[in-house]
């Protein structure tokens, strides 16, 4: 919960502040405007920041309704920057943000909340109105009518956080598939192979691929694993947070472990990877081609130019990168059949 604000008038200016010594010498004519009863202002605003362009986008009615009948402002995004920004805006007073979109909007609303500094005291809900939603998949949301079951009903759970230099993702990292790749994968291949779609639109875009030469060095952690390096030419390079890497389209990964799963696809050239069932072969367990690894923490390091970094969908590109987890960072509400360890089935 919030802590509790008060709404003043400042000189005739009306605002909600936090009550502090510091805005009282100054003040004024001060004057308590809360109305009965709402002594804490909207102390549990609730809003829905809704991408009207995800997706195939005709969930927009629908979310709108649902969202204004569950006691949700929302707020429709006009244009790219959009959700960071009034996620970042809301933050001081919302207790609950709910993102209406894909993995990218959901990463645009816990940046904003994270830049507002008010990952501690806000609560993130997510309404699957994207192409692939694997992050909702992930943690159990199965579709918009559900995600407002849960708003009402479900359980919260703190998760991990990743960040990517100074950027936080919330799913995954993917380096090496090009921003044009992204922007050309269509949305129904997508929503049936993942992140192999975009493997798969950058060669049939390309012809093939020219491997990145990379040296990664993953650090030890609580798990027992060593600090490890690796070097070479790799076609991909995959962390995961709430996402495991797998031939399959959606893989969840354990978000509470304080670990990121990197997944490294070592140069396959040779490989006619433009049938899908070749590619969900080379993400297979008794792939050649694939090195991974589970650390808090990684550096990778471009061996030649700068690599286009995909942070759930948005686009970064670095020629050093610095991946960390930040342990149980965001609360979030996760459907019924979420269980934060996929092996074990511990919920
Ligand atoms: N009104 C808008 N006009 C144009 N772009 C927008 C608008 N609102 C958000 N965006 C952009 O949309 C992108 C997010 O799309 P999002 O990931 O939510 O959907 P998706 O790609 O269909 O789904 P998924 O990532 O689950 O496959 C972000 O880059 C964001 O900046």
């Amino acid at each position: 919960m919030k802590e509790p604000r008060v709404c003043v008038q400042i000189d005739g200016i009306h605002g909600n502040a936090y009550a502090s010594e510091a805005l009282l010498p100054s003040a004024g004519v001060f004057q308590i405007m809360c109305p009965e009863g709402t002594a804490g202002g909207r102390v549990d605003g609730r809003v829905l920041i809704l991408n009207p362009v995800s997706g195939s986008q005709s969930h927009v009615d629908t979310v709108v309704e649902l969202g204004t009948e569950h006691d949700f402002d929302v707020r429709k995004t006009e244009k790219r920057g959009d959700a960071k920004r009034f996620a970042r805006d809301a933050a001081p007073d919302a207790g609950l943000i709910a993102a209406g979109g894909g993995d990218g909007t959901v990463n645009k609303v816990v940046n904003g909340i994270a830049a507002a500094n008010e990952l501690e005291t806000t609560t993130v809900a997510v309404v699957p109105a994207g192409t692939g939603n694997n992050f909702a998949t992930n943690i159990g949301i199965q579709g918009i009518n559900h995600a407002f079951r849960v708003i009402e009903e479900g359980r919260r759970r703190w998760i991990d956080l990743g960040t990517a230099n100074d950027q936080i993702f919330v799913n995954s990292c993917v380096g090496g598939i090009t921003a044009e790749a992204s922007s050309k994968t269509e949305s129904e291949s997508k929503a049936n192979l993942g992140v192999l779609a975009y493997v798969k639109s950058m060669l049939a875009t390309m012809g093939s691929f020219d491997s990145l030469p990379l040296q990664v060095e993953t650090a030890s952690g609580s798990n027992g694993n060593r600090s490890q390096a690796w070097d070479g030419r790799a076609m991909f390079v995959l962390i995961g947070n709430c996402r495991r890497f797998t031939g399959a389209r959606t893989a969840q990964a354990n978000v509470e472990d304080g670990l990121l799963e990197v997944t490294i696809v070592e140069d396959a050239a040779a490989m006619n990877l433009l049938s899908d069932a070749a590619l969900q072969r080379l993400l297979g367990r008794d792939s050649n081609y694939v090195v991974r690894r589970r650390a808090p923490s990684l550096v990778i390091e471009s061996n030649r130019d700068a690599i286009t970094y995909s942070l759930d969908g948005e686009i970064l590109e670095a020629h050093s990168l610095r991946l960390e987890t930040v342990p149980r960072t965001l609360q979030i509400a996760v459907g019924e059949n979420y269980q934060s360890d996929p092996d074990t089935g511990i919920f």
